[in-house]
């Protein structure tokens, strides 16, 4: 990250919170300029109140950007201009997980983001924060008709065509969740682990685990394929983004089995960041 110009005031900081069914996305913003991202487990209460105890952002930053995710530079945040000794930031909150948002009520300087909010027309009632986030900051960025992938806890897709309305969209169980299904819900399958397979797995497995990754990855991949096909059916020139936890891994494999439609995909993990920096420029 190349050093900014000292921010000039203290008072446009800013902390995004997605609140993920796995784990909570921060990201660090000064006015609208994005300082770092990282990615935490969810915090326990206790020490969500010990937060809301911290006086300076320093303070905050050490409880919740972990030293290993920072940048190299001096373990900075992303950047060492920062004013560390300003009070608390204020923390945008997009959650889907109402036990979470519920614990988050108690840090001081808070807002939790509702669908009301997002300009994106068409929407139900109970469509995730998260989806209509990064379907917005998405199609704010690359320009709509557009489908978002996301490959998180679910993998979902969300669309909206050419006016921003909400095309529609669907939800699965993401990669982690099927082996973690697999592995629970069954007498003798051993739970696979998440570790970033390098190549495609073969296809007619001879041994349970390979026959688990197989049944898992390539049906995830022909879904996707099959989704995107039907996106192209109704929007020719419809784009397409990707995020989620498991995003980069599936972009491996559709570059090694589809690479026409590797190719076609914008991959970028801060979706919702773009989505609640629009929105603070409607607050
Ligand atoms: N360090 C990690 N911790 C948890 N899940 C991870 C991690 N790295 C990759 N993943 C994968 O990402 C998925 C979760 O994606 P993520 O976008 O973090 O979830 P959410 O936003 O739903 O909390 C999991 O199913 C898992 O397979
Ligand atoms: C589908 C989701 C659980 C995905 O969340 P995630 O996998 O990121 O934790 C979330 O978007 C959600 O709770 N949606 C509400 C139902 C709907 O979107 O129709
Ligand atoms: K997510």
């Amino acid at each position: 990250m190349k050093p900014h110009k000292h921010p000039e005031h203290t008072d446009n900081i800013w902390l995004a919170l997605e609140i993920g069914n796995s784990r909570l996305h921060w990201a660090l913003f000064v006015s609208e300029t994005l300082y770092s991202v990282w990615d935490t487990d969810h915090l326990p209460e206790s020490v969500i109140q010990q937060l809301a105890a911290c006086q300076t952002l320093n303070d905050l930053l050490e409880k919740i950007f972990p030293s290993h995710q920072r940048t190299n530079e001096q373990e900075g945040y992303g950047d060492n201009s920062l004013p560390l000794f300003a009070s608390l930031p204020p923390l945008l909150v997009a959650s889907v997980v109402p036990s979470q948002t519920a614990i988050w009520q108690s840090y001081p300087n808070i807002s939790v983001i509702t669908l009301d909010q997002i300009p994106l027309k068409g929407v139900y009632p109970t469509l995730g924060i998260d989806r209509a986030l990064a379907l917005w900051g998405a199609g704010k960025i690359w320009g709509f008709p557009i489908l978002v992938i996301d490959a998180g806890t679910a993998l979902t897709f969300t669309a909206a065509d050419a006016n921003e309305c909400l095309v529609g969209g669907a939800i699965l169980p993401g990669l982690g969740l099927q082996f973690a299904t697999l592995g629970q819900q069954t007498g003798q399958l051993p739970l696979v682990e998440m570790q970033n397979f390098l190549s495609l797995p073969i296809r007619f497995a001879l041994n349970t685990t390979a026959a688990i990754q197989s049944g898992v990855i390539y049906t995830i991949l022909a879904g996707i394929k099959d989704f995107i096909e039907a996106w192209w059916q109704l929007f020719p020139n419809g784009k397409i983004a990707i995020k989620g936890g498991d995003g980069t891994l599936l972009i491996n494999y559709l570059q090694a089995l589809y690479p026409e439609i590797a190719d076609s995909l914008i991959v970028e993990q801060n979706l919702i960041f773009w989505g609640m920096r629009e929105i603070t420029k409607l607050l």
